[in-house]
This record gives C-alpha cells, sequence and structure tokens, in this order.
C-alpha cells in the first residue's frame, strides 16, 4: 500500500534567498512553501524598513505567479538601528521579525552586535510592541570552543536578555544542541527554529573519513546526542519548535575553499527528507505541527487554508544535486539516502 501523508501548506521560519543572479537561481526551489521568513544578511545587510520593503519586491519579481511562497521580511539589527524605524516597518506590515547576529558569529554578520546593553531600547520597542527577535545563538567569544558556543550563549547573552525585556518574544534560531532544546522547552515566549539538515547530520559528516565543506553549516552540527534531542523535539508535539530550512545557498567555488563557507542548500529536497525522518521517528503525523502550525502559531498567523501532499513511492524523488546560479554552481543538501517520499502539491 502506497503510504502518504497530508498537511497544511508548510512554512519555512529561516530562510535565506540572497539577492541578484542567486535569488534568480534558488527562489522557485522554496516557491511551494506557504511563506517563508527572509534573513536579512544580505552585503550590506537590510537594516532598515525601506530596504525591507525594496527586497520584499525583488524576491515577489523573482517568484514565478503559480508559486505560493509569501516572504516575511526581517530587520538586521545593528547598534545603531533605530526603534522608531523598526516599530514603523512593522506597523506598515513590512517587516515580521527582526534578528539579531552577534557580530562575527556567521555569515555576513559583520554589521551584527558586539555590546548588547546597545540595542536595549530597540529590544524593548519590540517587547511592547509584539515584534519577535529571531536570534543567532552563538557567542563569538575565540576563548569558547566552537561546539560549546550555542550552550554558552544561553546562559551569558539569552537569558539576560530575556530577563532584562520582560515580554519580548525570541525564538531562537536553527538550535543545534539538546542545552538549546532543554531552555526553549523550560520556558514561555520563546520557541526555536530545527532546520532540516541539523536533523540527518552530526559532526561526524562534516569529518570523518575526509572534510565535506557541503555539511558545514553554523552553528555547526554537534555530536550525536545532540542531533537526537534535536529529532525529539520536532517530533514531539511541543509547539514551541519549528521548521526554519536555514536553506543557505553558497557558490561552490565559496565553499570548496581553503576557507569554506558555513551553510547547506536544503530548499529543493527539504519536504522529502523530513517526510523520512518523521518516518523514522514513527511521527509523520507530527510532520504537520512542525512544519504547517507550530510557526504559524508563534508567529500570531493562522495555518495555510491549502494542504499538500507527501507520497512515499518505490522510486526515489528526483532532485537535482547541484544547481546554475549565474557562473556559479550550488550544491544541494545531500542527505546520504535516497528519498522515497514525492512532494505532490497540490494535494
Ligand atoms: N547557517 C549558515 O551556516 N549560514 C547562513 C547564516 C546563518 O544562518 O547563520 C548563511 O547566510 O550562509
Ligand atoms: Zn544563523
Ligand atoms: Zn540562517
Amino acid at each position: 500500500m502506497t503510504k502518504s501523508v497530508t498537511l497544511r501548506r508548510p512554512d519555512d521560519w529561516h530562510l535565506h534567498l540572497r539577492d541578484g543572479a542567486m535569488l534568480q537561481a534558488v527562489a522557485s526551489f522554496s516557491g511551494h512553501f506557504g511563506r517563508a521568513i527572509i534573513m536579512p544578511n544580505l552585503v550590506p545587510p537590510v537594516v532598515t524598513g525601506a530596504q525591507a520593503a525594496a527586497y520584499r519586491d525583488r524576491i515577489r519579481a523573482a517568484l514565478a505567479p503559480e508559486m505560493t511562497l509569501r516572504p516575511l521580511m526581517t530587520l538586521y539589527l545593528t547598534e545603531t538601528s533605530d526603534p522608531a524605524d523598526v516599530l514603523a516597518a512593522h506597523a506598515q506590515g513590512i517587516i515580521s521579525a527582526v534578528k539579531l547576529y552577534p557580530a562575527g558569529a556567521t555569515t555576513n554578520s559583520a554589521s551584527g552586535v558586539r555590546d548588547f546593553d546597545k540595542v536595549r531600547g530597540v529590544l524593548e520597542a519590540m517587547a511592547q510592541a509584539g515584534i519577535p527577535l529571531c536570534v543567532h545563538g552563538e557567542v563569538t567569544d575565540p576563548a569558547v570552543d566552537i561546539f560549546d558556543r550555542e550552550a554558552v550563549f544561553i546562559d551569558r547573552v539569552l537569558d539576560p536578555i530575556r530577563r532584562a525585556t520582560p515580554g519580548l518574544r525570541v525564538v531562537m534560531e536553527h538550535v543545534t544542541t539538546s542545552d538549546g532544546v532543554d531552555y526553549v522547552a523550560a520556558n514561555e515566549d520563546i520557541g526555536a527554529t530545527i532546520t532540516t539538515h541539523h536533523l540527518v547530520i552530526n559532526r561526524n559528516h562534516i569529518l570523518a573519513g575526509g572534510i565535506r565543506p557541503h555539511y558545514y553549516c553554523l552553528p555547526v552540527a554537534k555530536r550525536e546526542t545532540h542531533r537526537l534531542a534535536l529529532r525529539r523535539a520536532a517530533t514531539s508535539g511541543d509547539a514551541r519548535f519549528f521548521l526554519g530550512t536555514d536553506s543557505a545557498p553558497h557558490p561552490d567555488r565559496a565553499k570548496e575553499s581553503a576557507c569554506g563557507c558555513a551553510g547547506c542548500f536544503t530548499a529543493p529536497n527539504t519536504m522529502s527528507i523530513l517526510a523520512q525522518v518523521f518516518e523514522e521517528e514513527d511521527a509523520l503525523d507530527r510532520l504537520e505541527g512542525f512544519a504547517s502550525l507550530h510557526g504559524a502559531g508563534f508567529y500570531g498567523m493562522a495555518p495555510n487554508q491549502d494542504r499538500i501532499r507527501l507520497v512515499k513511492r518505490d522510486t526515489p524523488a528526483a532532485y537535482p544535486t547541484h544547481i546554475p546560479a549565474g557562473d556559479e554552481t550550488v550544491t544541494v543538501f545531500d542527505p546520504g539516502f535516497p528519498l522515497y517520499w514525492h512532494l505532490e502539491d497540490p494535494a
């Protein structure tokens, strides 16, 4: 008997679409989502409401008319961000959230925050207005081991910010550790996105038997116990955990380098991989919550009205291993197993 699962159309609560030729190349691969929170770490970053509106329009123009994706924009928080501009952009419906990058923590984060006291005014205004703060949760202290940077961030930065700013709604983006999962599960006014790739790979995939740049992302994948904790959280039914693919395309040239950059491009095969993961966890009935309901609930939005169907067939689903992007190529995330779950859209 053919296995299948029908879901409300899923949303992606953490997505990088880039700009220019890369935007043109990758946008359609996320076209089947209902909505996506678009990350603002362009060069230069999306800092003002006007920049966010212009970027939103470039994204809309890159999507074919039949695509369902609606971009939900974010502002990149800097130490000089103007609370009035943030509030106005939200009041005008241009932005859905603000993104906090600790300076130097990840791709294009140089304009991020060094001194968290400097953004206190913006965070207080956001708490008042109910604007969520999306956080890249890693410290940048070179003395802290890269595998510990998420756990240390919770103690040194995230928890103090939340205590100092009651009512601030925080999304711990791309949570990668059991420490992160436990912190979210124990608190209110907080949610967490979990990526597709962190449900599949642990740190061995990056380093054992040769260095594999296409599995390198930030936060870096941790040891197996953490991957298992993420799987439990994603399949738990707890509404604080929801899908944010963090699909983050880079040209192969930039990843296959002596100093390769961080990011996995998972947009093309995310739904097939997630169906496989949830089937392995005997939790296919919870995929809809994770991918289609919990995130919308956190952001105070209704679920999408229409549905998609995932069908398990005898033959693997076809997806490209690489895609062209201008003069470059981008490698699609390889989960390391064949994908028998096919996306049927509409259901
Ligand atoms: N996740 C990544 O490894 N990279 C992201 C940035 C980010 O989300 O931290 C990117 O923009 O390439
Ligand atoms: Zn990040
Ligand atoms: Zn990201």
